[in-house]
């Protein structure tokens, strides 16, 4: 797995001092509030793991599941949603917890998704930024780092499903997936 990796883009250190800090602003920022954390499923995974256990505040949790990369390094543009999300998101503030905002189109999709299920507020919090690949005009309210135009696995982020259990984040090799 490890000679896969070109580079270390973000080491386990870096990462869980980021986390710690965007915890400690949304702690601030949802003080008394009815705190809905929403992460997608999978890659967010690892992130919300980390991120919940930061935030010193009520918070729930509940997911969804949607897919548009597939096994590729592409966005296919079409966003398939797999899985619902079970609670009902009525005066909840809404935090929307993913690892990656790159075309954006699948927050794009979500965050419209929700906003009609009169949520009380609803954000955005991206670990990763990728603003060179935006295909729409979307931004994220908490961005941990904002990175290149690189593909980039570990910490929850896959290629072809592999990678997620990585502890840092990495450049894959483009030998990997372009034979
Ligand atoms: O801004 P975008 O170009 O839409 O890309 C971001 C989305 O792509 C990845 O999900 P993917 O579809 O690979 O599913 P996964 O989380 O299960 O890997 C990632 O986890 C984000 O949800
Ligand atoms: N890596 C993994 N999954 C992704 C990426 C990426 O760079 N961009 C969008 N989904
Ligand atoms: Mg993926």
């Amino acid at each position: 797995m490890k000679d896969d990796v070109k580079k270390v883009l973000l080491s386990e250190e870096e990462l869980h001092a980021k986390v710690a800090e965007l915890g400690a602003q949304i702690t601030k920022d949802y003080e008394g509030k009815n705190l809905l954390l929403v992460t997608v499923l999978k890659g967010a995974v690892v992130f919300l793991a980390d991120l919940m256990r930061t935030i010193d505040q009520p918070a729930e949790i509940d997911f969804m599941v949607v897919s548009s990369y597939g096994s590729g390094v592409k966005s296919s543009g079409v966003v398939k949603i797999v899985k619902d999300l079970d609670i009902n998101l009525e005066g909840k503030d809404i935090l929307i917890v993913e690892d990656i905002l790159d075309s954006g189109m699948t927050l794009d999709y979500i965050k419209g998704m929700l906003l009609d299920r009169n949520p009380a507020s609803i954000r955005i919090c991206a670990l990763l930024d990728k603003p060179a690949r935006r295909k729409v005009d979307l931004q994220a309210d908490y961005v941990g780092f904002t990175i290149p135009d690189e593909f980039v696995i570990g910490y929850g982020l896959d290629y072809d499903e592999k990678y997620r259990n990585l502890p840092y984040i990495g450049v894959l090799k483009p030998e990997v997936y372009s034979v």
